[in-house]
């Protein structure tokens, strides 16, 4: 069983700067196995934080990144046609109950409605999975906990996750974090020294603030380490924060010259 699992496990612990209290909070609700949401803009650390939290419970993690194609079938399993006949084959969240391991579903509000119920019976205290193409009830490991990450600024009426989901998960709040904290991850995760990493911070604190007034999300803690990764390698600042910092997230020919001017504030 451990060896279906084996490439489950994360062999390094994963360099995660804690901005409170959400290891230990994590970790009793870990305890309780209580599945966890994970709230937060995108690139700020969600992932590094699952990953994280399973090496330190020495549990292994399947990820699932979730779309608006996913179906019920490529979460749960389905039957596959080989020489031999029909086989059924577990899919990921199937896999992570059976055998005990802890199923990361980042983003699943882009999955259809359909899709997110099968998660629900997993959910409460009944820890169950049925399998109905099957005919199997999976009656989910001790170990097994559902975390889903969720990025509330994104979604619209259309897109939520229904309340009868979201009442099932405790939540926990990720964001960019305090300029000096962030500015010690842009730094480890990169190399680059204090002063640039609070410059690429100072600037990414600039664009957070025209969130809403043309852009739809701020630079991520991500982008940041994208820039500091390139200005280590010996790309010149100005041209990595074009790159990673300004470009990917504006079209716009007003709001790059506005980001480009924050740049050279600081570079
Ligand atoms: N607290 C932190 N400690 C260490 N690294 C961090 C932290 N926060 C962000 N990072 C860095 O930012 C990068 C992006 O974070 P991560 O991939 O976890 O984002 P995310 O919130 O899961 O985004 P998405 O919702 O798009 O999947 C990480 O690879 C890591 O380099």
């Amino acid at each position: 069983m451990r060896d279906q699992l084996a490439e489950y496990y994360i062999k390094e612990a994963p360099y995660y700067r804690a901005t409170g209290d959400e290891i230990e909070l994590y970790e009793a609700a870990y305890g309780v196995r209580m599945p966890m949401m994970l709230k937060g803009p995108t690139g700020c650390g969600k992932t590094r934080f699952v990953e994280y939290m399973a090496y330190k419970l020495g549990k292994p993690l399947i990820t699932v990144a979730c779309n608006e194609d996913m179906t019920a079938s490529d979460l749960v399993g389905r039957f596959l046609l080989d020489p031999q006949g029909t086989r059924w084959q577990d899919g990921p969240l199937t896999m992570a109950a059976r055998l005990g391991a802890i199923c990361y579903l980042d983003e699943v509000v882009e999955a259809r409605q359909d899709t997110t119920v099968v998660i629900h019976p997993l959910t409460d205290n009944r820890r169950i999975l049925p399998l109905e193409k099957k005919g199997e009830l999976v009656h989910a490991h001790p170990d097994f906990q559902l975390v889903i990450s969720y990025n509330p600024g994104y979604q619209s009426l259309m897109k939520d996750l229904k309340q009868s989901t979201k009442q099932r998960f405790g939540a926990l709040d990720f964001n960019y974090p305090d300029h000096a904290i962030e500015t010690e991850i842009v730094s480890h995760e990169t190399g680059v020294g204090k002063d640039v990493a609070g410059k690429l911070v100072s600037i990414a604190e600039r664009a957070r603030n025209l969130k809403g007034h043309g852009l739809d999300e701020g630079i991520s803690t991500r982008m940041l380490v994208y820039a500091g990764s390139l200005i280590s390698k010996g790309v010149e600042a100005k041209a990595a924060c074009r790159v990673t910092l300004v470009r990917p997230i504006t079209d716009d020919p007003d709001m790059r010259d506005a980001l480009d001017a924050a740049v050279t504030t600081y570079f």
